[in-house]
């Protein structure tokens, strides 16, 4: 159909406007939820010396099975100064250095001690157990963090462990929130028959902060040209204007004219996909904007498919897009139209299940959904069974 871009190209061409935000240096204990902006390289090696897994006595493994002579005491923080020769062993506790010529640790509850004796009360343990050895978890300038991905939390701790008290990040992208529609009332409002309730922005928002963004919702503007093109010129110096509704083609859809008087210039403003093909994206000075639909459903997936990997792209990820979990179909699907569908179900014993209802307008099911389930533009009639491409909404 004319004017539908496919979604892979709409998509592309996005994430094609958007150049990564400048870089800002900050602690590492503050970064998460950011992405690395160059690799970060393990300043020491982890453990830095060979440590004791486990609290217990380290010995020489020639002189299993004993019974040894306890001459001394390693814990973490202070280690032991000497070595152990013959028949000796060191008392020693979880994280404490092994000492100089020791091979090999019994953990407590294997032997006994009786002064200053100490006697094996079970097998005799394999040469090197229960020490991690130095540079085991990873050596001095191995790459523990990638540029272009997340401060994951594990991340964090990894890149602290290797040395790190600061790490360069991308800034935090500042998006624009503003919904559109005469018909909106605020959250908690009692709301006439004309009325509903403006639930988008609010979701949207929080669809948005799991990614670190900074999101100022600029609430509800009527649908009138002047308000909306008000409210596009107030949000200027945002990162990224996104508005939503008024995106389609009746006589009160607005955003695109007010969008244009505001001398944006549109690089598309209709995608093959369904929920979601009044969608227009472009540029207005040095914000991205960014016209979502109105219909609740398909500004979620909208903001899922475009928004997110937008704002990771301007923060810096080297793979913005959502990963695709592929699992076996739980039951047949049709043929699908000229739209790529987007179709919520949940995983049931490890396959994925389409919801009846794919009315775009319905929360109740949205609010269920654990997965939409993509099926492409002009894919033919699917048996259960079939392996489908399916994004997670966690
Ligand atoms: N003649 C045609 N009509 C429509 C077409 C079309 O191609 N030709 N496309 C349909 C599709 S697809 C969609 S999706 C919708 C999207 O339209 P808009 O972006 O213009 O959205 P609105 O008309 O403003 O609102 C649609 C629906 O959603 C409700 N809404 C809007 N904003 C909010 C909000 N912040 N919170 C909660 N609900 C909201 C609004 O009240 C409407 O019920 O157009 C189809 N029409
Ligand atoms: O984009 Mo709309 O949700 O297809 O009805």
């Amino acid at each position: 159909m004319a004017g539908l871009l496919p979604l892979d190209e709409a998509q592309a061409r996005l994430l094609a406007l958007a150049e990564a935000l400048p870089i800002e240096t900050i602690a590492v204990a503050e970064a998460g939820g950011r992405w690395a902006a160059s690799d970060i390289i393990a300043r020491r090696s982890q453990p830095a010396a060979d440590l004791s897994a486990m609290d217990g006595y380290a010995v020489r493994h020639m002189d299993l099975p004993g019974p040894f002579r306890i001459i001394g005491e390693s814990a973490a923080g202070k280690g032991f100064p000497g070595s152990p020769g013959a028949a000796e062993a060191v008392r020693i506790f979880t994280g404490a250095a092994v000492p100089e010529g020791a091979d090999t640790v019994i953990m407590q509850e294997n032997c006994a001690r009786e002064g200053d004796t100490l006697r094996l009360t079970a097998q005799p343990p394999a040469p090197g157990r229960d020490i991690r050895v130095r540079g085991s978890d990873f050596s001095e300038h191995a790459l523990l963090v990638a540029r272009g991905a997340r401060m994951t939390p594990a991340a964090i701790a990894l890149a602290i462990m290797g040395g790190h008290g600061t790490v360069p990040v991308h800034r935090r992208a500042r998006i624009a929130l503003i919904s559109t529609g005469d018909e909106l009332a605020a959250p908690g409002a009692v709301t006439g028959p004309h009325q509903i309730p403006a639930s988008n922005g609010p979701m949207l928002a929080a669809m948005l902060r799991s990614t670190g963004c900074d999101v100022d919702d600029m609430g509800v503007v009527g649908d009138d040209l002047d308000s909306i093109k008000g409210a596009v010129d107030a949000a200027r110096r945002h990162d990224v204007i996104l508005t939503i509704g008024g995106a389609s083609v009746g006589d009160h859809d607005l955003v695109k004219p007010a969008f244009l008087a505001c001398r944006a210039t549109l690089d598309f403003i209709k995608v093959a996909l369904k929920p979601g093909k009044p969608l227009m994206a472009g540029r207005l000075a040095n914000a991205l904007v960014l016209g979502l639909p109105g219909n609740p459903v398909s500004a979620y997936v909208t903001c899922f498919l475009f928004a997110l990997p937008l704002v990771r792209k301007l923060m810096g990820a080297a793979t913005p897009l959502a990963p695709v979990l592929p699992l076996p179909l739980g039951a047949a699907m049709p043929a699908v139209g000229n739209r790529t569908e987007f179709i919520r179900g949940k995983i049931e014993d490890g396959r994925a299940l389409p919801f009846r209802n794919q009315d775009s307008a319905a929360l109740a099911l949205l609010a269920e959904a654990a997965i939409l389930i993509r099926r492409n533009a002009g894919a033919q009639a699917v048996p259960a069974g079939t392996i489908v491409d399916t994004l997670r909404l966690d």
